[in-house]
């Protein structure tokens, strides 16, 4: 479910390397210390590791690298296709979404970079929901994505990124499903997490919860 933007992936696939690496000036600050971004995703998981929309795979070589064993889960068939490669076989990577997945038996942390967004917050409140299933206490729910402390700061994100003729960046904050902090931090404490935020970039924070 949510995979309402898949075309739009498929269509980025080839160029989005370029992209993480800073080539769009629009993008520029979104994807600002990305590499650190992902290495503090990877120190924060441990276990068997669940990623969702993996992309070209650049998360789930590092968590490999660590020695995790990793269950990755990607709706494009052309991110798809990149990543395989970009492992070599070293894990698979499947056709799956954030709700509509391969489930494994049981799982120690759940991951994602950069893709959280593509659920409505009912959807989000779903996934949330379902994760609860495969964690064991003391298990983990760890994602970095844009967010805002407040749909105040949200408004002025897409002001900001039109008043800098970010037309691009601005549709795309507006059309894509950026929540809110409290939002996240209500629906995991309700599910049963001990949640925090830690801000990356003007964008982007890392979500981390630990299921009690
Ligand atoms: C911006 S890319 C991020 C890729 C990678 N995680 C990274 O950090 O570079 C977003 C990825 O999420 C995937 N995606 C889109 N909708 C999704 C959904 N509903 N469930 C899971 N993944 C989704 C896209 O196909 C794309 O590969």
């Amino acid at each position: 479910m949510g995979r309402e933007f898949i075309d739009l992936f498929e269509e980025w696939s080839k160029s989005y390397d370029d992209t993480v690496g800073g080539h769009d000036i629009e993008y520029q600050e979104v994807f600002k210390h990305y590499d650190g971004i992902l290495d503090s995703v990877t120190d924060r998981a441990f276990g068997h590791v669940l990623e969702f929309g993996v992309g070209t795979g650049n998360l789930t070589e590092r968590l490999l690298k660590k020695g995790l064993k990793v269950s990755g889960i990607e709706p494009s068939p052309a991110m798809r296709e990149i990543a395989v490669s970009k492992l070599s076989g070293k894990t698979e990577i499947v056709d799956g979404d954030f709700i509509d997945f391969p489930k494994p038996d049981q799982v120690d942390s759940i991951v994602s970079t950069y893709a959280f967004h593509h659920l409505t917050d009912e959807e989000k409140e779903k996934a949330i929901a379902n994760y609860g299933k495969l964690l064991n206490t003391g298990g983990k729910i760890v994602f970095a994505d844009t967010m805002y402390q407040s749909k105040e700061a949200h408004e002025r994100a897409i002001q900001d990124a039109r008043q800098a003729g970010f037309h691009n960046l601005a549709n795309d904050l507006q059309t894509e499903y950026y929540t809110t902090i409290p939002f996240l931090e209500k629906v995991l404490e309700a599910n049963g997490y001990k949640v925090n935020f830690e801000r990356c970039n003007q964008f982007v924070w890392i979500m981390e919860a630990e299921k009690l």
